[in-house]
């Protein structure tokens, strides 16, 4: 009793002051044993729970899921890659992920590490460290396979300072901390295609890290290797770059700042080759949604919720994957069959049709889940997100979704002109001129040849192929694209007569 009334009675200072010189002591005799590393550790935390029975230590944990576990906690990022620069220094064992730069690895810490941080005079110590989650070894067998990892644990990040260090702490050193985590993470970031994880494979109920999956972005298309009208991408570079700097002008007039694109236009003319352009034009990361294997209307919100901003999030052919309306829908999607040019949709329907009699796989999100998606509540979480829907033909899909202010522009990718064959001949070839230019003008003008079958032609196929016989090639596909094209309408001429007469 004595004792401890002794020691309450002691500046809880002094004590810490003591504690210090003696630590100072062992410390550097523990230099000269090169046991430093190994012992110091150890030493280092006994140190600081024997100061803290008389100067107690105050503690701030930062989880990796915050606000009801749906989203990545922006704040444990930035710690992450605040410590990232922190950790060559002091830690033992770290953790490694690539990084932007192909040869450098960016280190984090692995659970149970510790390193000390020294702030305007004052130690802090960080402390990674991770629990289980709360749930069956089943259930996380069954999600072992998705990207995201649901059988992982719940990471943490504690940091421990004294309690005369509160306001430093807490006012200064921790939002010090999100700013530089904030800059590391921009240094180090890799753009990402992420695609959504089929919600047939997501936890029911239990702990779930992400709903999506990602790999690396890479794609090297850029608006420099897109062909397209020059005035026309002028247009969209511009659009882009208004969005991008746009942040004061949506807080001004009271918009989510989000912008959305519908790409339109015949199978091979660029769709996909765009948004790629999009995100490297503005580095954002990729969202690619594959709308049949979302569940419900809640599933999508859940996927967008998990976005991230600067980001595109995608709906490829969006009217195969969405029954929009119902039977009308399938309907004509099943006459579309017949068309030639709706080979795609023939086949979406085909599934579409199968899926249907089988509850569990078909997707149940509705017209109106996918509005709530695009400009609901919940859109303007996070902002800066651009939705871009590509379809082989807009005018099957509801006016509701492409009306302005939901699809704000609308964008045609068309056959190959003169002047995109001109880029594309300049891009594949290297030419800027040539005698077979006249032809291919001509030609282009009477048949519908997409970029991507123009840029087929011109890729040369062996060694010995050159510009002319690259343009030759084009010329002769484009001639069988047109006698093809006279015979088809000498056939349905034929055939309309033979109607007629009967
Ligand atoms: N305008 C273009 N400029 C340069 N390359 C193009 C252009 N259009 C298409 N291509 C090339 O053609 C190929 C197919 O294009 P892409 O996949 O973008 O077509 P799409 O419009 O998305 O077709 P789909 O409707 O079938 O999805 C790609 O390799 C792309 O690089
Ligand atoms: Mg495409």
């Amino acid at each position: 009793m004595e004792g401890s009334s002794l020691l309450s009675g002691l500046n809880s200072g002094v004590v810490v002051s003591l504690i210090a010189v003696l630590w100072t002591v062992v410390w550097q005799n523990l230099q000269h044993l090169q046991l430093q590393q190994f012992f110091g550790r150890h030493l280092s935390r006994h140190a600081r729970r024997l100061a803290a029975m008389v100067d107690p230590y105050l503690s701030v944990t930062i989880a990796e899921y915050e606000g009801g576990r749906m989203r990545r906690s922006d704040a444990f990022e930035e710690v992450k890659a605040y410590l990232s620069a922190a950790c060559s220094r002091g830690v033992r064992h770290l953790r490694a992920e690539g990084s932007k730069d192909a040869d450098k690895l960016v280190l984090s810490m692995v659970d149970g590490e510790e390193v000390a941080d020294e702030f305007q005079g004052a130690t802090v110590w960080w402390w990674a460290y991770s629990k289980s989650p709360p749930r069956s070894d089943s259930a996380a067998a069954w999600f072992g396979g998705g990207g995201g990892g649901a059988q992982e644990e719940r990471r943490f990040y504690r940091l421990f300072f004294l309690e005369r260090h509160r306001e430093l702490v807490l006012d200064t050193y921790l939002p010090r901390v999100r700013r530089e985590g904030r800059a590391v993470m921009v240094r180090n970031r890799q753009r990402k295609l992420f695609t959504n994880i089929s919600t047939h494979q997501w936890s029911d109920g239990g702990y779930m890290r992400s709903a999506w999956s990602h790999v690396v972005f890479e794609h090297p298309k850029t608006f420099a290797t897109l062909a397209m009208d020059p005035a026309k991408k002028k247009e969209i570079t511009d659009d882009l770059d208004m969005f991008k700097n746009g942040k004061e002008y949506y807080a001004r007039v009271g918009k989510a700042w989000k912008r959305g694109y519908l790409l339109y236009g015949p199978p091979g003319t660029g769709k996909s080759a765009m948004i790629a352009a999009m995100a490297n034009y503005l580095d954002y990361d990729i969202y690619d949604i594959e709308l049949t294997s979302v569940h419900s209307n809640t599933d999508l919100r859940k996927l967008f919720i998990e976005t991230t901003s600067k980001s595109i999030i995608v709906i490829e052919d969006i009217d195969c994957s969405l029954d929009l309306t119902g039977a009308r829908k399938k309907k004509k999607a099943t006459a579309a069959a017949e068309d030639d040019k709706g080979k795609k949709d023939a086949a979406a329907a085909a599934k579409a049709a199968a899926g249907g009699d089988k509850k569990d796989t078909s997707s149940k999100v509705t017209l109106s889940g996918l509005l709530n998606f695009i400009d609901g509540l919940w859109s303007a979480c996070g902002g800066e997100r651009i939705i871009v829907f590509t379809t082989n033909h807009v005018d099957r899909l509801d006016p509701a979704l492409i009306r302005r202010g939901r699809m704000d522009k609308h964008i045609e990718m068309s056959y190959c002109g003169y002047e995109a064959f001109k880029f594309l001949a300049k891009t594949y070839l290297d030419v800027d001129e040539h005698a077979l230019f006249g032809a291919v003008g001509e030609l282009l003008r009477e048949v519908e040849m997409t970029p991507a079958d123009v840029a087929e032609n011109l890729t040369p196929k062996s060694l010995e192929d050159n510009p002319d016989s690259c343009l030759a090639a084009l010329v002769k596909a484009l001639e069988e694209a047109k006698e093809k094209k006279a015979s088809a309408g000498n056939d349905r001429d034929e055939q309309e007569d033979d109607d007629e007469e009967q």
